[in-house]
């Protein structure tokens, strides 16, 4: 299981180092808010050969916006392209996830593309995470992820139970695909997380204090590391 940290700056990003994945967003523009086409390049340079990840926001239904979104991150050096679905309806999700597919893998076939649904889509009125694994399948994406829309400290296990967990993963091993779950996870969940056992998990708040509106702290990214191994 690999480590995802979520940094907003260069700065961040430095002690974000340990990680196994770094993921630049813009956290002040949403849950997977899209940082500047800039800072994702700074970041690559800073990593050298530890993957970059970008976030291109909480997409709405616009599938020429998030393809060209998800074309600018791949240019701007991201190894994966991490794309929200914050809107319902499947024929639209199928939509959306095949141009982001396409406008990546064009030109960059070696690069990932993470198709991300909320767990907590009844209350944002969106897509069932259940409900994509099979259109991330077939578009020939990479990842299908949790996360949850609204950030309010509320967690991924508060809307998901282990074995509804244990099952997404599941499904998507079937499928060909890998795992990423995030969603305010806390050090605590860290041992239900290892026994779910999803590729990568993905975090900001908590190796910011438990406050992802704070910074990430370095000494806190190591801990989650050494927890991990
Ligand atoms: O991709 C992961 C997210 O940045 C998770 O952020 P969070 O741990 O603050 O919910």
């Amino acid at each position: 299981m690999q480590l995802l940290v979520s940094p907003s700056s260069i700065e961040e990003a430095r002690s974000s180092l340990f990680a196994d994945i770094i993921d630049v967003k813009k956290p002040s523009e949403g849950s997977l808010g899209a940082n500047f086409p800039w800072i994702i390049r700074d970041i690559k340079n800073l990593a050298g050969k530890k993957p970059v990840s970008a976030a291109i926001g909480d997409n709405e239904y616009k599938p020429g916006t998030a393809a060209l979104s998800a074309y600018g991150a791949a240019h701007a050096g991201a190894d994966f392209i991490k794309v929200g679905l914050m809107f319902d309806g499947a024929d639209r999700a199928r939509e959306v996830i095949e141009a982001v597919t396409t406008a990546v893998k064009r030109e960059f076939p070696e690069k990932y593309v993470v198709i991300a649904a909320y767990a907590d889509f009844e209350r944002m009125g969106t897509i069932s995470p259940f409900a994509i694994g099979p259109l991330v399948a077939d578009a020939g994406a990479d990842l299908a992820m949790i996360d949850t829309g609204i950030k309010d400290g509320k967690s991924l296990f508060e809307f998901m139970d282990e074995e509804a967990l244990t099952r997404f993963t599941e499904r998507n091993r079937e499928l060909g695909l890998r795992t990423a779950l995030a969603g305010s996870l806390k050090f605590e969940d860290l041992d239900a997380l290892k026994r779910i056992n999803p590729e990568i998990i993905g975090v900001r708040g908590m190796v910011c204090g438990g406050d992802r509106s704070t910074t990430v702290r370095a000494e806190l990214v190591e801990k989650a590391m050494m927890m991990l191994r």
